[in-house]
């Protein structure tokens, strides 16, 4: 059997998910407007330290796709290279098995035929609204790599943290570690993996958790992930955006972040991207 390729990842990432706020055609202006050099959102001479990725909905990623070929195109007509590529596109889902009888279902296999390089799975929404358990998740996370896709596993606590710091901690790193080591087991060890650690009490509110509560928990997911051959990266998600990442916030402790609605207007991720280069020193 051929061995796969997987995409490089680089050190740090920020990954926006679209969920189902966007109409098709706000979803591909949004893409252009990422993408448009005048908007300075994506630097490709910066690809080795920070990636971008934009997660759009199932119908949207083939425009996506041709969109970001376009993009590509005028890159290498200009010299600079796409290898790797300066940017990514995900999907928010897929099912467990290449092909065949799954009505509604979307296989891994179109995906990254489309041009896709990363999966999001197992996102609280899909857990609490639509019952996807850790097998399942774990299940796709394979499928995923099978394909030389990246999964991009979301994992969090549901209670918000109470009077006791550390227990909060504790208690978040052993539900998030259930999940954690299903797809770990599930996945090559060479195959690289994202975790999205998205406090389900985070998720969809005004403000995001605590720095040093986050800080703590991912650590401990780091601590449960521990070595392995492929590479592993720890993001934050849950209400993320300007204001974060720099001086006393997350930059030290997580390898990216996971935006969703505070990525909504173009001037968010602008921001959130040079507080990234700044820290990087590539600003
Ligand atoms: O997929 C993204 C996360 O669930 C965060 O979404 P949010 O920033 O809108 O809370």
């Amino acid at each position: 059997m051929a061995s796969i390729t997987y995409p490089v990842l680089p050190e740090k990432l920020l990954l926006i998910s679209l969920k189902m706020y966007f109409t098709p055609e706000r979803t591909t202006s949004y893409m252009r407007a990422l993408l448009d050099p005048a908007n300075e959102i994506v630097h490709p001479q910066n690809r080795d330290k920070l990636l971008l990725a934009l997660i759009p909905d199932f119908l949207t990623i083939w425009p996506c796709a041709e969109i970001l070929k376009e993009y590509e195109n005028k890159l290498v007509a200009s010299g600079t290279s796409i290898s790797p590529p300066p940017f990514f596109l995900g999907a928010q889902d897929c099912m467990w098995e290449e092909y065949g009888a799954y009505t509604g279902e979307v296989s891994p296999a179109a995906i990254k035929s489309l041009g896709c390089s990363i999966v999001e799975l197992g996102h609280a929404e899909r857990r609490a609204i639509f019952g996807e358990t850790d097998d399942q998740t774990a299940r796709k996370a394979a499928a995923t790599c099978a394909q030389g896709m990246v999964p991009l596993v979301c994992v969090g606590e549901i209670t918000a943290p109470g009077a006791v710091a550390s227990e909060a901690v504790g208690q978040a790193v052993a539900e998030c570690a259930v999940l954690v080591r299903a797809v770990l087991a599930a996945i090559p060890a060479d195959a690289p993996v994202i975790f999205a650690y998205e406090p389900v009490w985070a998720i969809g509110k005004p403000k995001p958790a605590g720095v040093d509560h986050v800080a703590a928990v991912v650590e401990g997911i780091r601590g449960v992930i521990g070595s392995r051959p492929g590479a592993a990266r720890v993001l934050y998600g849950g209400s993320a955006g300007p204001g974060l990442w720099g001086a006393g916030g997350l930059g030290k402790a997580v390898d990216g972040m996971f935006l969703g609605r505070f990525a909504h207007e173009i001037e968010g991720v602008r921001k959130v991207v040079r507080e990234v280069e700044e820290s990087l020193g590539v600003a």
